[in-house]
């Protein structure tokens, strides 16, 4: 898989600037980054050549959240071992509340919680760093996941889906457009011993041949979500529970516009540095 490397200077620049930098950026489909933690040089981000979009890049440095200004320039990224550069530079073990770490093969001394996540996350997004992920991870610790069928709607890593059947969910599909989220989705759930997790290679055409489910995640974008939501909705199970992440707090009310024309009840909604997660409930 090709990818392309571009250079962002910020100014001001630091450390704060590039986090939030790279969560923008995130939102353009740039899927790995370098950053300086002293803001001296500048942050280097990573994007698959297939989903780069100039004017979706122009979009949402447009919409940067702080006063700052952004030049950038972009090149082939070299061929080399990214797993050896993800190790290196992008993954801490994460603690969530003391309840669930995720962690990867190589960390050493990983405190034992009550859900112990290995992902090799690769190349795929869904280490728990990013906070659309943190709070999915917070929506299935703090609701009842027993005995229910779940979909992981763009899995990424399917940490969802693991955390989600480590919590007693008893079927569980797990979908992405990326086949080597695919691959690296089979490879964790044998890392977690896991064999209750189906994973497709697609995206929401393929669901009127599945489910239904009890529990749907979507940690996508607004877009996505707002083209294929009639999609998870036609799929879930009357009392059921659909969470969405991926978006901003400011596209809260055309999400739950959108929920609430397709008969959905607006349950929750939470946000960690403008990015939302809200839940929404079939009565
Ligand atoms: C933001 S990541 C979320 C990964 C993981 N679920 C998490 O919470 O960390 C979004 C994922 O959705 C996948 N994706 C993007 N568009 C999709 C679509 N239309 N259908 C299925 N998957 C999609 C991407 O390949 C990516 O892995």
């Amino acid at each position: 898989m090709k990818y392309l490397e571009y250079t962002f200077n910020i100014s001001p620049n630091s450390g704060d600037m590039q986090d939030i930098l790279g969560a923008v950026l995130a939102d353009a489909g740039f899927d790995s980054f370098v950053k300086d933690e002293e803001g001296k040089e500048p942050l280097k981000a990573y994007i698959k050549k297939d989903e780069f979009s100039e004017e979706r890049l122009k979009e949402v440095l447009a919409d940067f959240p702080l006063p700052a200004e952004i030049s950038y320039e972009g090149q082939e990224a070299e061929d080399k071992d990214w797993n050896a550069e993800w190790e290196a530079n992008f993954f801490e073990p994460l603690n969530i509340d003391n309840r669930c770490v995720i962690s990867a093969p190589f960390h050493k001394d990983v405190p034992t919680v009550e859900y112990n996540v290995k992902i090799n996350p690769r190349m795929s997004f869904g280490s728990g760093h990013h906070e659309t992920t943190s709070q999915m991870i917070r929506e299935i610790l703090n609701n009842p996941m027993e005995g229910r069928t779940v979909l992981d709607m763009g899995c990424g890593t399917s940490l969802l889906a693991i955390l989600a059947s480590m919590r007693g969910a008893t079927a569980l599909t797990a979908i992405d457009n990326d086949e080597w989220c695919v691959l690296n989705s089979k490879e964790n759930f044998e890392l977690n011993h896991l064999s209750n997790i189906e994973v497709f290679l697609g995206d929401a055409s393929i669901l009127p041949q599945i489910g239904p489910f009890d529990v749907i995640l979507a940690n996508i974008h607004l877009n996505i979500i707002l083209a294929d939501m009639e999609k998870y909705v036609s799929r879930l199970n009357v009392g059921g529970l659909l969470f969405v992440s991926g978006f901003y707090y400011d596209d809260l009310p055309r999400i739950k516009a959108e929920a609430e024309r397709l008969g959905l009840t607006f349950d929750h909604a939470g946000q960690e540095r403008n990015w939302c997660c809200a839940a929404f409930r079939k009565l």
